[in-house]
């Protein structure tokens, strides 16, 4: 029996079950440092056998205990729903989760831990760092390189060629037109930096 841990029993935890299932995994424990009603990582840290994916949207928290897991032995598990369209020249590192419906274009390069949330379209030759979330429905043109822990809000679209620095935060409904920073929070059509993080 396919068996997987997933580490963080939120509502996000809830869709990474859907689509484990969707990948043909049939026994899903649960695991969660801070409920009662679930074992924590120190109750099945010795069970390195059963490959771990992470239920959590929080990017910070997310590297954090990718960390942790890799240094017990886990594996990381890749999961990519079977209705998202993958170009065949397109890498994905361990531990990301691809949801329903999403696209990857020719030659872009996904890191480690990465959420691409529903229905987004990552264009040509992107590339997407690790711990990176990039929420529902967002729109990356051609050529857009998204740097380590960036979180892109939901319906945002960022034009072709531009990058969006590490550990920023990008506003719902986002129109990305000119380079961002590394830790920034910033929004609106066109999207402005609003504050440092
Ligand atoms: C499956 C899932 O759920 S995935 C998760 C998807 N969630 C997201 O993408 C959330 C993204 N977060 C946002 O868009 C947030 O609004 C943020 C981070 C940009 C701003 O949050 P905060 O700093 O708390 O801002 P706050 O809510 O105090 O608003 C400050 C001002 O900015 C405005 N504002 C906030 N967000 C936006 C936005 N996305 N676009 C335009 N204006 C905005 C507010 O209307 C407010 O304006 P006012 O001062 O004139 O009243």
């Amino acid at each position: 029996m396919k068996e997987l841990y997933i580490y963080g029993a939120s509502g996000h935890g809830l869709v990474v079950a859907d689509i484990a299932r969707d990948n043909g995994y049939e026994n899903i424990i649960f695991i969660d440092d801070g409920k009662n009603e679930y074992p924590t990582f120190e109750d099945i840290k010795d069970s390195n056998n059963i490959p771990i994916a992470f239920g959590i949207g929080n990017n910070i928290i997310r590297a954090k205990l990718y960390e942790k897991v890799k240094k017990e032995g886990f594996n990381l598990a890749t999961l990519i729903h079977s209705s998202s369209i993958i170009s065949s020249s397109v890498c994905i590192e361990e531990g990301t989760i691809v949801m329903p419906n999403v696209v990857i274009n020719a030659n872009s390069i996904i890191g480690k831990a990465v959420i691409l949330n529903s229905s987004s379209v990552i264009e040509h030759e992107c590339k997407i760092e690790d711990f990176v979330h990039i929420s529902p429905n967002v729109a990356l043109a051609g050529n857009v390189n998204i740097k380590e822990l960036t979180h892109i809000g939901i319906g945002s679209c960022v034009i072709q060629g531009l990058t969006v620095g590490k550990n920023s935060l990008i506003g719902a409904g986002a129109v990305v037109v000119k380079n961002i920073k590394d830790n920034i929070k910033a929004y609106g059509n066109p999207c402005c930096e609003v504050e440092e993080l």
